[in-house]
C-alpha cells in the first residue's frame, strides 16, 4: 500500500492540478450544486493541461482528455474495473454488467452481447414506432399553449419502450399507468446522484439510517418486485416451452433466457434486466430531448430533416420501419452532432488494477482515471468551431482520431445498447418532426448545463409546438 501510495504521490507532484489538502484532497472544489460542478470541472480542465491530477480524499484521480491517452486507457486490460464511485448504483443494478466485478462482467457481457444484434433489434422497431405514435398524440395537448418541457413526455415514452422491449411488459406510462414504478425509477436516479456528491452520505451504515436511505429502500422494493414477477413468469414460460415455438414477439429477457440457458440464475437475470432498464431509459430520453431542443434552435437543419422525412414517408402517417430509420441519414448526422456537443455521460471513471502507460507518464495501479468525454468533444483541435452545430462535420470519413468522439465510450466496456439507443432516438425524433414544427425560446448560448449522473440543461427542454401540416 505504501509503495503504491508513494508512486501516486510522485505522479501527482509531476502533473498539474488543483491544490490538495491533507485528508480531503481537492474535495472542497467540488462542493456546490450540480450546476456548479459542471462549471468547476470545465474550469479545472481549461486551467490545467490534461493529464491533470487531483485527490478526492485518499484517492488519486487523473483526468485525461487527449484521444491517444483515452485510447490507451479504454483499451487497456488493466482499466476494465469501474471506479468505486459506481458502487452507489449497486443496490439498484445489483450484479448486472454495468456494476459487476470484471470477472463476472467478462462472462456475462459475452453472453448478453448477441441479444443486441441488428437482427434482434430490428424486431423492436415496431414497439419504438407504436410508442412514438402515442407520444405524438400526447404532445397534441401542448399545441397552442406556449413553451413546455418536452422531456416529461419523452421520458414516459422511453420508459414504455424499454419496459416493453426488455420485459415484454406494457406498463402504459404514457397513459398515466404504473405511476408508482415511474416515480420509483425517477427517485432512484435522483437519490443516487445526491449520494455521489454528498460525502457524508457515502458510508452505507449512515446513509441507511437517513430518511433518504429509507426512501431508497422503498423504491428499490417497488422496482425489484416488478422485475422479479416478470423473471418468474418468463422462466416458467421457457420451462414449459423449451424449444420455444411461441409466435409472440421475443423481448430481451427471452433472448437472454435462450442464449444463456441455465447459466444465469434468477437473481442474475433480474439484475441484467434491471440494468438494461436503468442504463437505457434516462440516457435515451435525455439524448432525444437534446436533439429536439437543438433542432428547435437550428430551424434550417430542422427543415432539412423534415424534407428528408417527407422524401421517405410522403404524406403517409404510417409507422417507421427499420428500413426507414436506416434512410434517415441527415437526421443521424444531427443526432451525432448533438451527442458531440452534449454528451449525456460527460465523464466516466475507471479504476486501474495495474500501471497503464500514456505517452509521457505512467498512471500507477491503484489510481483512478476520469475520462473527460465532453471535454474532448469540444476540443477545437479535433472539432473546429466546437460551439457551432455543424452536422456535416460527420459526413466524410475524415482522419479524426477514433477516440476523439466517444459518446458511447469505447473499447471492450463500451455501451452495449448503442445501436438500440440510436434506433429509439431516431424513431422518437422523426415521428415528432413528421407531425410538428418545433421552436424554443432558448438560444444555444442560453443553455447552462448541470450534472445529475447525466448531463442536462438547467433550463430543461422548453419547446413550442405547431402542427406541421399548417405551414
Ligand atoms: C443515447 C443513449 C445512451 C448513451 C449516450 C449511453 C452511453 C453509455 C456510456 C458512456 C457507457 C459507458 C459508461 C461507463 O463506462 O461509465 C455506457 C455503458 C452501458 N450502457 Fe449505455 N448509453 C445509452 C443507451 C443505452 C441503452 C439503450 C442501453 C440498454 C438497453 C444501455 C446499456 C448500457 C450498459 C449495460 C452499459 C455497461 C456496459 C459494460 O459495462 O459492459 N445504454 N452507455
Amino acid at each position: 500500500f505504501r509503495f503504491r501510495r508513494r508512486r501516486m504521490e510522485a505522479l501527482a507532484a509531476k502533473l498539474p492540478g488543483p491544490t490538495a489538502w491533507p485528508l480531503i484532497g481537492s474535495a472542497l472544489q467540488f462542493l456546490g450544486s450540480s450546476h456548479d460542478l459542471v462549471a468547476t470541472i470545465s474550469r479545472i480542465l481549461h486551467r490545467y493541461q490534461t493529464p491533470t491530477a487531483f485527490w478526492l480524499g485518499p484517492r488519486l484521480y487523473v483526468a485525461i482528455a487527449r484521444p491517444a491517452d483515452i485510447e490507451a486507457v479504454l483499451t487497456s486490460p488493466h482499466a476494465l474495473e469501474r471506479d468505486p464511485v459506481y458502487r452507489f448504483l449497486e443496490p439498484w443494478f445489483g450484479n448486472g454488467i454495468f456494476t459487476a466485478q470484471v470477472s463476472t462482467w467478462r462472462i456475462n457481457r459475452k453472453h448478453i452481447l448477441p441479444t443486441f444484434s441488428p437482427r434482434i433489434l430490428q424486431d423492436f422497431v415496431d414497439v419504438f414506432s407504436a410508442q412514438a405514435q402515442i407520444l405524438v398524440r400526447k404532445l397534441a395537448e401542448e399545441v397552442g399553449k406556449g413553451a413546455f418541457d418536452v422531456s416529461h413526455y419523452v421520458n414516459l415514452c422511453s420508459l414504455d419502450i424499454i419496459c416493453e422491449t426488455a420485459m415484454g411488459l406494457s406498463i402504459g406510462a404514457q397513459d398515466g399507468n404504473n405511476s408508482d414504478y415511474i416515480r420509483s425509477t425517477d427517485r432512484l436516479c435522483q437519490i443516487t446522484t445526491l449520494r455521489v456528491f454528498k460525502l457524508w452520505l457515502h458510508p452505507d451504515w449512515l446513509f441507511n439510517l437517513t430518511p433518504l436511505g429509507r426512501e431508497q429502500a422503498r423504491h428499490l422494493r417497488c422496482t425489484h418486485n416488478m422485475v422479479n414477477a416478470v423473471v418468474r413468469r418468463k422462466r416458467l414460460e421457457h420451462g414449459l416451452n423449451s424449444n420455444d415455438g411461441s409466435t409472440s414477439r421475443k423481448v430481451l429477457i427471452d433472448h437472454l433466457l435462450e442464449l444463456t440457458g441455465k447459466r444465469l440464475d434468477d437473481q442474475q437475470l433480474k439484475d441484467e434486466v434491471t440494468t438494461m432498464i436503468a442504463a437505457g431509459k434516462d440516457t435515451t430520453s435525455t439524448v432525444t430531448s437534446f436533439v429536439l431542443l437543438v433542432l428547435a434552435i437550428h430551424r434550417d437543419e430542422q427543415e432539412k430533416v423534415a424534407e428528408e422525412l417527407h422524401t421517405i414517408f410522403g404524406d403517409s402517417g404510417r409507422p417507421a420501419t427499420s428500413r426507414d430509420l436506416h434512410e434517415m441519414q441527415y437526421l443521424e448526422l444531427c443526432i451525432k452532432e448533438t451527442m458531440r456537443m452534449f454528451s449525456v455521460g460527460p465523464i466516466i471513471a475507471r479504476h486501474l488494477t495495474r500501471d497503464v502507460p500514456l505517452s509521457d507518464v505512467v498512471l500507477p495501479g491503484g489510481s483512478s482515471v476520469a475520462i473527460c468525454i465532453q471535454h474532448v468533444h469540444m476540443d477545437p483541435e479535433h472539432f473546429p468551431e466546437p460551439h457551432k452545430f455543424k452536422p456535416e462535420r460527420f459526413v466524410s470519413a475524415n482522419r479524426r482520431h477514433p477516440f476523439s468522439y466517444i459518446p458511447f465510450s469505447a473499447g471492450p466496456r463500451n455501451c452495449i445498447g448503442l445501436r438500440y439507443a440510436v434506433l429509439a432516438v431516431k424513431t422518437m425524433v422523426s415521428t415528432i418532426l413528421r407531425h410538428y414544427k418545433i421552436t424554443t425560446p432558448l438560444k444555444m448560448a442560453d443553455i447552462e448545463l448541470k450534472l445529475e449522473v447525466l448531463l442536462k440543461p438547467v433550463q430543461g427542454f422548453p419547446l413550442v409546438l405547431e402542427p406541421r401540416t399548417c405551414s
